[in-house]
């Protein structure tokens, strides 16, 4: 919500988030809370101009490129850089609503002078507006937006205003120094310095019985402010007077206050919370309200770095404690307001200049605080230092301090359960053993054991084992969905109604099971990716141990492929096929790629690749998963575990492991959905898949290795692209092997050829799918029509999938950009294949075309299976 800003903070079901720019200008972001997608999505490397934020998600401006990047999980919202973007377009400003996006772009030269474009992107508000006058600056509510006008200052607001009113309420002739809003509402600065605020106070619909009083967000208090910002209904503002925080509006129960005595540079609001960055060397962020992160250990840029000089009644801000500035291009800076008055008991002792706020003193012939009697007394009144720096050397101690203790507080806590995990065995003094699995009902009190505890802090939720015999019928027959080596699972339905898989091992008590279930429940509560399969609690009674998880409405890849209904198989065609495969890819992408150090998941084979009710695949047994090295070429030496047949042999002959034995049984699977045959099937005289195909794969003979139950697909092309991936994947060599981001960027190449081609005959087809939403961005061909990309795509087939796109820009997904916008520059430098070298032989300039909206068709198919 609101305007772009150094800070930005999320707010939605899966927590609240605050990022923040580097104070140390380097322009990168650090983000703290609890969603996982925003914490391990954050593009940690581009340098970013500034950030703002929605329901899950975050978006930043990218320094260099000037396009927004947002991060994070909302399905209105594409991640990465959003789509459809305009080639060439670069943005002045950006801000987020709920679902949507919208970005400012940079005035426009030439005959367009004095045009503004705003280009939006999300729920109800894809599309481009462009306006006669020009537009200096952006702010976006929860479903609708709003513009400054730069000639006369006075608003404009789009989108949809039901239940705000803001676009009918908006005062036609009112002039501000800026605006920001919020969920309903909008507030500005008058040039005044009062502030006014329009649109929706939850006073018309007070639903909730943790509201306290009736709030009303328009009424706003008397002091002038320099800065304001809007939650969902409430707002808070920056006092010019002092820097320091006033809110009004709704406030839930038990809210944190916002803080009373401390000075802030910067606000941001998000839902029932707002954050600032304190005025003190630290510039350490602070929230209050309900439900906002707390203690958030970073420092942050304390506002935008702006290429224009400070104006009057501004100055230049100087990182106090190092001196240094907190923008990196040249010529750019922080510009803050002057405050106009000193806290109660001090008086002016320097007034505001170029780099420097105004000085406060106390005055020490009238001290009323104790602040005032030991600075007085300490014998800095004879030096006259400034109340501010007089606060620096405690502030700084306090800190450190603070610091000190936590970081030792956490990392023995950390050990301490770590600790727990690993060697925990159940005594039977200390647990109670569960009845044998008949259908009855618990009587006796249940004890936890005091290590899982500590696990309820994570996202997984504790259930006893009573719930979950209640939820399956007692583990009954009727409910066993599957079996595997070290348990079965079932189906079953919580009180709430949800359906959950209760996975039970089958030996109580095993030391090996216990440690593949607490690897399991450790690591799935730690990940969070759409195309990982979802832990939603666990239960430990005595030497029972159930994980439990979303229910997979049509079971695994494996029940598809050689399950007893052959009508499954020919259902799973070659479209839906490599969807799977894609989606499978990212998933197991996002362990090697997000994860730091990332997670080698050791098993993935089509038992482990589960469909859920949209048909899209999850990722799921994270048993034998274990933490890998950062570098794939520091191998772990680890005894070999997994499955015959997706086995790496590096890693089975040698105990090496690295991520490259995910892609070893990866490329397994790959061979096993083209073929429809098992990774091991000893009624055929070549029953290992691998050394079956291969040699088939390297001979051009795709059609041997076909699954002989579907047509052979129009899309020849596709299918041949995919049975070359896999046939890298199984290399004997992990190092020779594809990491996984390039298998994904092959297999989404694959799936859009096969969806139709983009160099074919017709005018506009699929070319490309945006990973991490419902959309597909296609581009109309620039090729001579008689130039097929096939020609081009089969001069090197074995090295097809290696080529990149034209720009990173377009890469699908948001760790997939990152990375191949690295192994882009690393293509250059070294074989020259890289962006714009092109040449006639790169299949994929193809794809550097106009991005156009997805025809309906495209749009249901990639709703159905993304
Ligand atoms: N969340 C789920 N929803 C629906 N079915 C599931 C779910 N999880 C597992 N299954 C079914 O249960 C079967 C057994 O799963 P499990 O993870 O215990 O073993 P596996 O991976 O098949 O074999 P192994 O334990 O030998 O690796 C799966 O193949 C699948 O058919």
């Amino acid at each position: 919500l609101g305007s772009m800003s150094s800070i930005a903070v999320s707010y939605g079901e899966n927590g609240p988030v605050f990022c923040g720019l580097s104070s140390d200008g380097s322009h990168l972001v650090s983000c703290f809370g609890a969603d996982a997608s925003i914490l391990y999505g954050a593009p940690f490397r581009l340098p970013l101009l500034g950030l703002t934020a929605g329901d899950g998600f975050v978006c930043g401006l990218l320094l260099d490129a000037h396009q927004p990047y947002c991060w994070g999980n909302n399905i209105y919202v594409s991640m990465g850089v959003p789509q459809p973007m305009v080639e060439g377009a670069a943005y002045s400003e950006i801000s987020a609503g709920d679902d949507h996006l919208c970005a400012l772009r940079m005035p426009s030269k030439g005959s367009r002078r004095g045009v503004s474009i705003i280009d939006c992107w999300g729920y109800n508000m894809t599309t481009s507006h462009e306006f006669n006058d020009t537009i200096m600056s952006i702010t976006a509510g929860s479903v609708f937006n709003c513009g400054m006008f730069a000639r006369n200052r006075t608003t404009l607001c789009w989108g949809d205003e039901t239940g705000s009113g803001v676009i009918s309420l908006r005062p036609r002739n009112l002039r501000f120094q800026s605006i920001s809003s919020g969920g309903f509402h909008v507030c500005g600065i008058l040039e005044n310095s009062q502030v006014f605020c329009w649109g929706r106070s939850l006073a018309t619909q007070q639903s909730s019985s943790d509201i306290l009083g009736q709030g009303d967000v328009n009424m706003v208090p008397m002091d002038p402010m320099v800065s304001v910002a809007g939650g969902r209904f409430h707002a808070c503002g920056i006092k010019r007077m002092d820097h320091k925080i006033v809110c009004w509006g709704f406030k839930l129960q038990n809210s944190v206050p916002p803080p009373r005595d401390s000075r802030v540079y910067e606000i941001v609001a998000g839902d029932y919370f707002t954050c600032g960055v304190l005025a003190e060397p630290s510039l350490r962020p602070l929230c209050w309200g309900t439900g906002g992160p707390w203690s958030i250990p970073m420092a942050v840029s304390p506002g935008i770095c702006a290429s224009n000089p400070c104006g009057p009644g501004y100055y230049e801000f100087i990182h106090m404690s190092s001196g240094n500035k907190v923008c990196k291009p040249a010529d750019s800076r922080v510009c803050l307001p002057c405050s106009i008055g000193c806290p109660d008991g001090t008086y002016q002792s320097a007034p505001c200049n170029l780099t420097s706020d105004r000085g406060c003193t106390f005055n020490c012939s009238s001290c009323t605080s104790s602040e005032c009697r030991t600075f007085c007394t300490s014998g800095n009144k004879s030096k006259g230092h400034r109340f501010l720096s007089f606060q620096i050397p405690i502030f700084v101690a306090e800190v450190a301090f603070a610091v000190v203790f936590v970081s030792s507080v956490s990392v023995v806590a950390c050990l301490y359960i770590r600790h727990k995990l690993q060697n925990c065995r159940c005594s039977d003094s200390d647990v109670i053993v569960p009845k044998a699995p008949t259908y009855s009902f618990r009587k006796e009190p249940i004890k936890v054991r005091p290590d899982l505890e500590d696990l309820k802090i994570r996202r997984a939720q504790m259930f006893t084992y009573e719930e979950l015999e209640r939820a399956t019928g007692g583990f009954s027959e009727e409910s066993l969905v599957g079996k595997g080596s070290f348990s079965c699972v079932f189906k079953g339905v919580l009180n709430d109604g949800t359906l959950v898989a209760v996975k039970k091992a089958t030996r109580a008590s095993d030391v090996k099971n216990s440690k593949e279930f607490h690897t399991e429940l450790d690591l799935l509560s730690r990940l969070n990716h759409a195309h990982l399969l979802n832990l939603l609690g666990y239960c430990e009674e005595g030497g029972e141990r159930l994980l439990v998880y979303e229910f997979m409405a049509h079971g695994s890849l494996y029940q598809h492929l050689h399950g007893k209904d052959p009508g499954l198989k020919k259902r799973l065609d070659w479209v839906r096929r490599v969807t799977i495969a894609v989606q499978a890819a990212r998933g197991i992408e996002y362990l090697h790629g997000y994860a730091c150090p990332p997670v080698i998941h050791r098993d993935i084979k089509s038992s482990n690749i589960l469909i859920d009710e949209e048909h899209n695949a999850r990722v799921a047994d994270f048993g034998l998963s274990l933490l890998g090295p950062v570098d794939s070429s520091s191998p772990l030496s680890e005894p070999p575990a997994g499955t015959l047949g997706y086995l790496d042999p590096e890693y089975y002959k040698l105990h090496y492991l690295t991520t490259k034995s995910d892609v070893y049984s990866f490329g397994v699977l790959l061979l096993e959905i083209l073929s429809g045959r098992k990774a091991i099937d000893m009624q055929f005289e070549e029953g290992n898949i691998v050394e079956w195909a291969v040699p088939l794969i390297k001979a051009g003979n795709i059609s041997a290795i076909l699954d002989s139950s579907l047509k052979p697909p129009i899309e020849w092309e596709a299918l041949k692209k995919i049975a070359a991936t896999a046939g890298k994947c199984v290399r004997m060599r992990g190092k020779d092997r594809p990491s996984m981001d390039k298998v994904t960027t092959a297999l989404e190449r694959g799936l859009a050829l096969l969806m139709g081609s983009p160099c074919n005959e017709q005018p506009i087809l699929p070319t490309e799918v945006i990973l991490g939403s419902s959309r597909l961005h296609k581009k109309g061909s620039h090729r001579s029509s008689n130039q097929s990309c096939s020609e081009n795509d089969t001069t090197d087939a074995d090295d097809q999938f290696e080529y990149r796109a034209p720009s990173w820009i377009t890469f699908p997904s948001v760790t997939s950009s990152q990375r191949r916008s690295e192994a882009e520059t690393e293509g250059k430098n070294s074989d020259g294949r890289g962006l714009g070298n092109g040449g006639a032989g790169d299949g994929l300039m193809c794809l550097e075309e106009e991005i156009g909206p997805a025809s309906p068709q495209q749009e249901l198919f990639l709703q159905n299976n993304f």
